[in-house]
């Protein structure tokens, strides 16, 4: 199959036509020509001379469980307003987002509950968002006490698996704070925080893009491991190409805040239909074999960034 250009209806009929998990469960995640404007600054004046920009323009796309979608484009083309909206954590100016066929918009209560526990996000600088006073155990026991009201004997044992399984070993990182660990380590510790609430779908904004390129691989193979696992669903939101290669089933090009082709990662990384795609790519040479060396990283190959 190739992949495609078309209007965002198409595409969204497109995309659930051609996505062979859509016969068989119901997209986790969905948006439905979502729109995003925020007010812009005039120059002119403080006030005066507002006007609108169209940040995300009527996008339709859908995540299904399990399914890693890298959504990529160039800075500013509305990927991340794509995302923190898909997160519940920027309204949508027009259409709608669906949790589980749920519009997101009207959840309250426990199913708000479960909408926030189920979908979580790893920023670029999850780290930096640690309290820098709580330790790393402290940090990773809170989703665990309020989202999923273990009590301390319980989430201090839990605190310790998940320190553990993203390749941090809790005796020796329990009890330590931020400051004392590197980039790449209080990136799994932002992690580690993400999966303490149970997520079905992980959206990742450029999790590997502020640390150094031989920690990346180390940090997108624990991502592919943990995914593969827990049967994890991730949105992974990139302008690194190579990321896509290594991670990604399905891939959405954004540009101008509207998708213009979507496919699977092979069809448009090897053959992309549409001029934006072609140039982005034409830009950003793609390192090969890495989607082999990512996807099938053993666990023995984690290490500690
Ligand atoms: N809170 C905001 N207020 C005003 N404008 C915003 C706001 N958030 C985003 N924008 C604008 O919307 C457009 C899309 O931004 P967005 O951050 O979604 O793009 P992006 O593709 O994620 O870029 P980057 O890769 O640089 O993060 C940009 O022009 C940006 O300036």
């Amino acid at each position: 199959m190739t992949g495609h250009t078309m209007t965002p209806d198409a595409l969204a009929a497109s995309t659930a036509a051609e996505d062979r998990t859509s016969t068989i469960a119901a997209p986790l995640l969905e948006a439905r020509a979502v729109g995003r404007s925020f007010a812009q600054r005039g120059t002119g004046g403080l006030w005066r001379a507002r006007q609108t920009q169209l940040a995300v323009d009527g996008v339709s796309m859908q995540i299904h469980p399990g399914e890693v979608v890298a959504l990529v484009g160039e800075s500013g083309s509305g990927k991340t307003t794509l995302g923190r909206m898909l997160l519940g954590l920027t309204a949508p100016s027009s259409g709608q987002v669906l949790f589980r066929g749920e519009d997101v918009a009207g959840l309250r209560g426990e199913a708000w509950q479960r909408f926030r526990r189920e979908v979580q996000v790893v920023f670029q600088d999850t780290g930096g968002s640690l309290n820098p006073r709580h330790t790393i155990g402290q940090s990773v026991a809170l989703p665990l006490r309020h989202n999923r009201g273990l009590d301390a004997a319980a989430s201090a044992r839990e605190v310790d698996a998940l320190l553990e399984q993203v390749g941090l070993p809790p005796a020796h990182f329990r009890h330590r704070l931020p400051h004392e660990l590197s980039g790449g380590q209080r990136q799994r510790v932002g992690i580690a925080r993400a999966l303490a609430s149970q997520p079905a779908v992980i959206v990742a904004d450029e999790p590997v893009s502020a640390l150094d390129v031989s920690i990346r691989a180390q940090i997108l193979r624990l991502m592919a491991e943990l995914q593969r696992e827990r049967g994890l669903a991730y949105l992974f939101i990139t302008h690194d190409l190579g990321v896509v290669r290594a991670l990604a089933d399905r891939v959405l090009v954004m540009t101008g805040g509207r998708v213009v082709e979507s496919g699977s990662a092979d069809e448009v990384l090897e053959r992309p239909q549409h001029a934006y795609t072609q140039r982005l790519l034409a830009a950003t040479p793609v390192p090969d074999p890495g989607r082999q060396s990512v996807r099938e990283a053993s666990t023995t190959q984690r290490l500690n960034a």
